[in-house]
């Protein structure tokens, strides 16, 4: 099996580092968070790999004391500003003054729940990477959008802001979640995922060329489980995965970082 998805990998598109995401959302107690470091910090992750895990802001700066160094902290959301008159917000000056090296942006909790357009989250997204943020920007559909025939209109005016705004592509990561698929349970089938990501690495290619196309992470999200990713991570224009619920299981997150290599961890 393993032989398998390694030849399949053999044959991908891209020339990127895999990269799995944690975004642990608005969850968890002290208690809670002090027993997925446990787990995650027991756990075997390859170390040629990108990890990364998003826990809420009250948590980072415990976790990011507290967790070994196969894995590094992430902000879920930042401001589109420098310091100043924001009350609520969160800087991205502030993150990397408390050493927090990687932000979400653009997810589709927030766009949908509060309202983050696409401009705002391509201003946010070139101002973390300005400040020296690496940079998880999401993008993807709802099934309304999917089924009225407009996947790829949206996938592009998503894209367009971050195209105007972003000067430096080296540190951001896309991750593709089509809303319809997160905490649903329902997974897009590798092929499905594949073609958008397919679509996503020509956009990159047309606007920034072949080889910056190629080694930018397109990471998927959306109902990842440590028994869907095996087959997701054979799909050559899938970099890695933005995972939710399953984050929050440390064993399952590190099988889920083993995706490409399942026999190191004995699955
Ligand atoms: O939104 C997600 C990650 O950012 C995906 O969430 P689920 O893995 O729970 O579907």
């Amino acid at each position: 099996m393993a032989s398998l998805l390694n030849l399949a990998r053999g044959m991908g598109a891209s020339s990127a580092k895999f990269f799995v995401g944690g975004n642990w959302k608005c969850n968890g107690t002290h208690a809670s968070v002090e027993k997925l470091v446990a787990d995650l910090n027991a756990g075997e992750v390859p170390s040629d790999i990108d990890v990364v895990v998003a826990p809420p802001f009250i948590y980072i700066d415990w976790v990011r004391a507290n967790i070994k160094s196969a894995y590094k902290v992430a902000a879920q959301n930042c401001w589109s500003k420098p310091d100043g008159a924001y009350t609520g917000e969160i800087s991205a000056e502030m993150l990397k003054d408390a050493g927090v090296p990687w932000v979400v942006t653009g997810h589709s909790e927030r766009r949908l729940l509060l309202g983050e357009s696409s401009g705002t989250v391509g201003l946010k997204t070139a101002h973390a990477l300005d400040v020296g943020l690496s940079v998880i920007a999401c993008i993807g559909e709802t099934l309304e959008q999917r089924n009225a025939g407009n996947l790829y209109t949206t996938i592009d005016l998503q894209l367009q802001p971050l195209f105007e705004n972003v000067k430096d592509w080296s540190r951001v990561v896309l991750a593709y979640e089509p809303v319809w698929a997160i905490g649903t349970g329902v997974v897009a089938t590798p092929a499905q995922a594949q073609e958008v990501h397919a679509y996503v690495r020509k956009a990159l290619t047309d606007r920034l060329g072949k080889t910056a196309a190629q080694s930018i992470r397109v990471i998927y999200g959306g109902s990842v489980t440590d028994a869907n990713c095996n087959e997701l991570a054979t799909q050559e224009d899938i970099d890695g995965f933005l995972v939710g619920g399953a984050s929050l299981k440390g064993e399952a997150f590190v099988r889920i970082c083993n995706a490409r290599a399942p026999a190191a961890v004995g699955k």
